[in-house]
């Protein structure tokens, strides 16, 4: 590969270096070598009035030799950590369309500088992502997995990746107990969907460049990921949020609305909120008594720390829940950059609990108030949060048949979700649906269970500011 600037001095270092930390500002260097010498040099800086955002820049003026020598040289293992080569899955149709476009003239510019190749793959078509990474895709050519979209392109990408290692190593996914094994390859975010949440909680930000800089410096961020089963039928996995009642309904209702855009899940929200509708059930929890933290102690998780032993004694709860959110990460996304647990850890084997149980229209108003605002969510009589390693859901009535089933969604009644003969009631006023990561479950009955850091992202968590 030609790169673009010439510097005539010998170096050690074969390949790519790196270097962090050479001042306030100056976060990352990294040059690309050519047979022993340097061809260029760019610098990754942080934006000091701008949080999390980071820029690169190539030029040499405010970058002595010396300082570039004293600090890249002696590096060596960073380089290590750097990926070379990539397969890119870019989701054409997320968020507002423009995963394409930002990939080709955002980040394809900074991998060739970078010295990593990469082999893209624009998706023609949902589950492609997915199926391709499941059976066809070389991953030994690989150092890494970059998904172009939003969290459900993101969901695609960690089902194929996942299931791929199970079924490489004969694990049995619909155990629930099974010990799954943790993916090798770690996953970059180009964030290009509606909400992006996990590349929001992970990084900080959602800006395409700063995701390229974490991918070609070769971050690491493990993650949890919670396993979802319905009578030990493996359904899904999530990273972020596993929500029953206001969010299952409201994303039920945004994907009839898709051609809006982003903007549906303001309008869904409005009249899920409007609906002001409540669940009845059992949620039964094994609490993280040994966790690091608690979910109100007000410490943003930065990186994420690793449990020491499990907790023990389930706890049960019957109730009836306007929503019932399982958050494994912050969720912290730009409709509310705080999010939903703002202390929930990424990868110490937990997930918060939040339990909303029923309460009037106007004190759930304050209570979601407190997710765009300083407040303390959780500081209401009706709102409960723990700490949890597995929790179980039963509605109250058994289901006799799955959502899948019903060909059509029926028309609300007006009968409360207390009926008592729920066969005289509608299936959706008895029933919520779980949303997990924004995709819909088929069932309302389920079983999770966090698998700790099961993968890694080419993030580092969020920075102090
Ligand atoms: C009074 C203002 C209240 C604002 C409350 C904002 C709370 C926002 C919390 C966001 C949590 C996002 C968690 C992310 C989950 C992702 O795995 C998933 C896949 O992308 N996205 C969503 O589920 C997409 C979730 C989209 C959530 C949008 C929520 C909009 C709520 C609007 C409520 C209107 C009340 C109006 C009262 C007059
Ligand atoms: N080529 C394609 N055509 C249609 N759908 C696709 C294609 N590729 C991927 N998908 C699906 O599009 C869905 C939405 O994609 P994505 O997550 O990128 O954007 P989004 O929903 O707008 O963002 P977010 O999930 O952040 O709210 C995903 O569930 C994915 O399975
Ligand atoms: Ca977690």
């Amino acid at each position: 590969m030609k790169c673009s600037m010439a510097v005539q001095t010998e170096v050690t270092l074969q390949n790519i270096g790196y270097v962090s930390d050479l001042g306030p500002h100056m976060k990352v260097a990294w040059a690309g070598f050519e047979k022993n010498w340097i061809c260029a040099v760019h610098t990754v800086i942080r934006k000091s009035d701008m949080g999390h955002i980071w820029a690169k820049r190539s030029d040499l003026s405010h970058f002595s030799l010396q300082l570039f020598n004293d600090y890249l040289i002696p590096l060596p293992h960073f380089a290590a950590n750097r990926p070379k080569s990539l397969l890119v899955y870019i989701n054409p149709y997320g968020g507002k369309q423009r995963g394409k476009r930002i990939y080709e003239q955002k980040v394809a510019p900074l991998f060739h500088r970078a010295c990593i190749s990469a082999d893209v793959i624009v998706t023609e078509h949902a589950n492609h992502a997915r199926d391709h990474l499941k059976t066809e895709a070389s991953l030994e050519k690989y150092d890494g997995v970059v998904c172009v979209g939003g969290d459900g392109m993101f969901s695609e990408i960690l089902h194929g990746l996942v299931t791929r290692v199970q079924t490489d190593h004969g694990v049995d996914q619909n155990q629930p107990d099974a010990e799954l094994v943790p993916c090798s390859l770690r996953i970059g975010i180009i964030p290009a969907g509606s909400t992006d949440c996990i590349c929001f909680a992970t990084v900080g930000v959602n800006d395409p460049v700063t995701s390229a800089l974490h991918i070609i410096i070769g971050d690491s961020q493990p993650v949890d990921v919670c396993s979802v089963h319905h009578k030990d039928i493996f359904l899904r996995y999530s990273v972020s949020l596993l929500g029953y009642g206001f969010y299952g309904d409201l994303l039920t209702d945004s994907e009839r609305k898709r051609w809006l855009g982003p903007a549906r899940y303001d309008l869904s929200g409005l009249k899920t909120f409007l609906s002001h509708n409540y669940y009845e059930g059992t949620i039964s929890f094994l609490p993280a008594e040994d966790a690091v933290g608690s979910p109100r102690d007000k410490l943003q998780c930065r990186s994420g720390e690793k449990p020491d032993k499990d907790g023990s004694g389930w706890n049960v709860m019957r109730g009836k829940f306007i929503a019932i959110n399982a958050a494994n990460m912050s969720c912290a996304c730009p409709r509310s950059p705080k999010g939903l647990s703002p202390s929930a850890h990424l990868a110490d084997g937990t997930l918060d609990l939040i339990l909303v149980r029923k309460c009037s229209r106007l004190d759930f108003f304050r209570h979601l108030l407190r997710h765009i605002n300083t407040d303390d969510q959780f500081d209401h009589s009706f709102v409960e949060v723990h700490r949890v390693r597995m929790f179980h859901f039963q509605p109250l009535y058994q289901e006799s048949i799955s959502l899948d089933d019903l060909n059509e969604t029926p028309k609300k009644t007006g009968c409360s979700p207390m009926c008592p003969a729920p066969t005289a009631c509608s299936y959706n006023t008895i029933y919520s649906s779980w949303t997990c990561d924004g995709e819909i479950l088929p069932h309302a009955a389920i079983q999770v269970s966090v698998q700790c850091q099961l993968i890694r992202l080419f993030a580092r968590g969020i920075e102090e500011q």
